[in-house]
């Protein structure tokens, strides 16, 4: 692992991270919407990304042509409070983004694996690659929904599965999951690593220089550009 596999950028605060992120995602969705008339832009749920929606929410960027995803899902009601659907919803679809189109990975059905399925033929159908993806990643390495400890890791992160959206169970996790698949984000434009603390920056430089098989790393290693890293403390 080279560090060209990834580039690092340093923030003083919090505040400046979700700024500038904001200005480099907007950036690269206004590129997509002007060469091919729409954007496709994956974001992750959990804690780290509230404040950068909520800047984000407010750009300039042509909001009606673009479509805002999840990277990943719990699977849980969008009302439920542990809904990154919610969090979206009521984080980045709002102000300006209010314009956008929203493209659930969250179905009401008889259990995750039919959900997954709904998603999928869902993706099927929407114009890919991804524009932008913004990752999260927790302190056991895990990225989307990959955790290390998944049922499902191996074929979540095999790049011949032919699936876009596939169902999780993890001991590690509250509910099963919904995550797009690796081959689905390895040809994402620009992808980006949102990352806050001390532990995660650990955790990071753990994965890239001593465990090849933490899910950060594979996900970093077989994505087609190197992941832009915005770390704060
Ligand atoms: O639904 C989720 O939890 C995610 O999308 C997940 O992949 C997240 O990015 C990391 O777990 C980091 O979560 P925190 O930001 O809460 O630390």
């Amino acid at each position: 692992m080279t560090e060209a596999r990834f580039h690092w950028r340093e923030f003083g605060s919090r505040e400046e991270l979700a700024q500038r992120l904001s200005e480099a995602v907007s950036r690269r969705l206004a590129q997509a919407v002007e060469t091919k008339g729409t954007g496709l832009l994956a974001v992750s749920g959990g804690s780290t990304p509230k404040r950068f929606f909520e800047v984000l929410s407010g750009a300039e960027i042509p909001w009606a042509q673009t479509t805002v995803t999840l990277c990943d899902e719990r699977f849980v009601p969008p009302a439920h409070e542990r809904s990154n659907e919610k969090l979206v919803r009521e984080n980045l679809l709002t102000h300006k983004a209010e314009a956008a189109r929203f493209l659930p990975l969250f179905h009401q059905a008889e259990d995750v694996e039919q959900a997954a399925k709904l998603a999928d033929s869902e993706f099927a159908q929407s114009p890919l690659p991804l524009d932008v993806a913004v990752l999260g990643m927790g302190n056991d390495g895990h990225t989307l929904s990959f955790f290390p400890d998944a049922q499902e890791l191996g074929l979540a992160l095999d790049r011949a599965n032919p699936k876009r959206v596939m169902a999780i169970h993890a001991a590690s996790t509250e509910e099963p999951r919904l995550t797009l698949t690796l081959p689905l984000v390895v040809h994402a434009g620009q992808t980006f690593l949102h990352i806050e603390g001390a532990a995660k920056r650990e955790a990071f430089e753990h994965a890239m220089a001593s465990d090849p098989a933490l899910p950060i790393r594979v996900v970093a290693e077989a994505l087609e550009r190197p992941i832009e890293v915005f770390w704060a403390p």
